[in-house]
């Protein structure tokens, strides 16, 4: 029998409070070793989660006492739904404890990783983003997956067994499903191909004109104009954003470099004022600025005398005052837009603080991922970084118009085929379609089918690649950025028409409009109380994700690219998809 309906506001209320207070002291613990990382902080933050992964079970325990359907509110009905799931603490306390103690070691691993006594951030890190030594890069590249991934690979085998085991007492076939889960939408994995093939002519033509460049500059034994690019020359340790590389790819030499690098640096900036003009923005559209306690209690920069969490991360302590971010800042525009990426997170923490603990989430984990980064398509636009007095007045031409949309690209079109592998290959790893005596070759041959990079050097199964990238240690799901890079499309679209923006999508600075920030702020404020196709169709007046809304804003850059790439008689694409560079150069 089931417990009677009208119990549920009662048994909501005492989750409401308790788990507040279970949340925090998890989180707590989890900060103190993300900022101080040892044996003792590790110990304990893995002791915290694993108290909080029973508190939760307890709770799914309670909340299944009821029978959804005879609760007639659908707030009510949904926190239950919620609550009920179990998560972790479904292990055994043996397999909880061998789960959490391997998460653990892998990410003090990532995080304490070095090569030639270097750090990857800041030292690798700028080495791959300035260099353009070939070998200088190849070693840099095998350094850092010989320092890291490598040494993770058995302790990932027995992560995946343990996450499927999860998934399995949560009944779901394997962890993939579960994770996708998340977007409550049955045919999500079809919705992600649908959007990856409406934008793989604008990447294919974009990877066509940058092997170009690489070509002119690296020469012909190591570029292969009809194969995939060496990942270590372009820019990103993971080949995951281009940025770094506009200097060879730069559309028009001579007219405006959309690159506040140099601004930023020769004003002086600090990290703190980056984060308060950061704050200024959300603040001046109407949105809510961050509290006390965030400027009292952030990391800005990395300390020199202990070991920390480098990857920058935004947290709510659930206590609805004490909200933080952690992050090695250094003084570039990269930086400048990762912090706005980061307050985005703190801004959503901000607008559903009142939600009850279960709706303190993102509509979807890729909404979480979008509220800073489509501010920060308003706040890099040639015209506002002439409003910071970063760059100089641009220049009103289209020359200049491509330049900057060439350096979008190279952050935003860049990024989608490896925003979708990073999960499809973690997928095909927990289902079994491919096996664990498969894992690295599985990754390359998605790292050359989507991305069109190949490795500078050969790979065999005693690497382990994926281990180097943070988010593959850290237990965190990637698809949400790939998500989060067409939503944010569509989330600015409809700002820029709430701001009253006409002309080119692409010029829109909806900085200081108070209507585009209640547009977003309403939207924000439902958390995860709504589906994400309805809280998206609030805001944008559509239910479905949509790259019509990135084509749109790139469509300039588009004809630029396939007017160049025809004038060349550029192969589009990687027929020659099994080239490798030589490896004795
Ligand atoms: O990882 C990040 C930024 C860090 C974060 O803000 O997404 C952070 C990652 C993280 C760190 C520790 C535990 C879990 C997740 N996520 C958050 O701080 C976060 C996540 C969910 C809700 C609220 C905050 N960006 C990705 C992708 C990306 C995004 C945007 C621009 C460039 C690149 C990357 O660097 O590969
Ligand atoms: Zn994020």
């Amino acid at each position: 029998g089931f417990a009677s309906p009208d119990g549920a506001p009662a048994f909501l209320e005492q989750y409401n409070s308790t788990s507040e207070v279970k949340l925090f002291e998890a989180v707590d613990a989890e900060w103190n070793y993300n900022v101080n990382i040892n044996d003792q902080t590790q110990a304990a933050s893995e002791a915290a989660g694993i108290a909080l992964s029973n508190f939760q079970a307890e709770q799914a325990v309670g909340a299944k006492l009821f029978e959804p359907s005879e609760i007639t509110d659908t707030n009510l009905r949904r926190q239950v739904e919620k609550i009920s799931v179990v998560g972790e603490g479904a292990l055994s306390d043996e397999d909880l404890a061998a789960l959490s103690k391997v998460n653990g070691d892998m990410q003090t691993a990532y995080s304490t990783a070095t090569y030639n006594g270097k750090p990857l951030d800041p030292d690798l890190t700028a080495t791959m983003a300035s260099s353009r030594n070939y070998n200088e890069l190849r070693d840099t590249w095998k350094g850092w997956r010989d320092a890291s991934g490598k040494l993770m690979r058995e302790d990932f085998k027995t992560y995946v067994d343990l996450q499927n085991e999860v998934a399995v007492l949560n009944g779901f076939d394997d962890m993939g499903a579960f994770w996708r889960a998340a977007y409550e939408t049955p045919n999500i994995e079809q919705q992600f191909e649908a959007v990856w093939q409406e934008m793989l002519p604008l990447y294919e033509q974009l990877h066509a004109f940058v092997r170009r460049r690489l070509y002119q500059q690296y020469g012909d034994k190591v570029i292969n104009l009809k194969g995939p690019i060496p990942a270590h020359l372009l820019g990103n340790m993971w080949a995951q954003d281009w940025l770094n590389v506009y200097n060879l790819v730069e559309p028009y030499a001579g007219y405006t470099r959309p690159d506040a690098t140099a601004g930023l640096q020769q004003q002086g900036w600090t990290a703190e004022k980056m984060f308060h003009e950061a704050d200024d923005f959300f603040g001046n559209m109407g949105l809510i600025r961050a509290p006390q306690a965030f400027w009292d209690k952030t990391m800005f920069t990395k300390p020199t005398d202990r070991d920390v969490v480098c990857h920058a991360s935004a947290w709510d302590f659930y206590n609805r005052q004490d909200f933080r971010i952690k992050m090695c800042t250094e003084i570039n525009q990269q930086d400048f837009v990762t912090i706005h990426h980061e307050l985005g997170h703190i801004q959503y923490y901000l607008q559903y603080m009142d939600q009850p603990t279960v709706f303190r989430d993102g509509a979807n984990p890729g909404f979480h991922e979008a509220v800073g980064d489509t501010l920060a398509l308003s706040v890099g636009t040639l015209d506002h970084l002439y409003k910071l007095d970063l760059i100089g007045k641009p220049d009103e031409n289209p020359q200049s118009d491509i330049n900057y949309l060439m350096s979008v690209a190279l952050d935003k079109i860049a990024f989608i085929p490896f925003g979708y592998l990073m999960d499809k290959w973690r997928w095909d790893v927990f289902s079994g379609r491919s096996a664990k005596t498969n894992l690295n070759q599985a990754w390359w041959d998605y790292r050359v089918k989507y991305q069109g990079v190949t490795p500078p050097l050969s790979r065999t199964e005693e690497d382990f690649d994926p281990g180097a990238k943070f988010h593959i240690p850290n237990n965190v799901p990637y698809i949400r950025y790939f998500v989060s890079v067409v939503v944010q499309f569509q989330f600015y679209e409809a700002l820029c028409g709430a701001s009253g923006h006409v002309g080119d999508l692409y010029k829109c600075d909806f900085n200081g409009s108070t209507e585009a920030g209640k547009m977003f702020g309403d939207m924000l404020k439902l958390g995860s109380s709504v589906t994400w196709e309805d809280a998206l169709e609030k805001m944008t007046g559509t239910r479905e994700m949509s790259s019509a809304s990135l084509v749109k804003y790139f469509q300039p850059l588009l004809d630029f690219l396939t007017e160049q790439n025809t004038k060349n008689n550029e192969v589009i694409g990687w027929p020659d998809y099994s080239w490798e560079p030589p490896t004795n150069t």
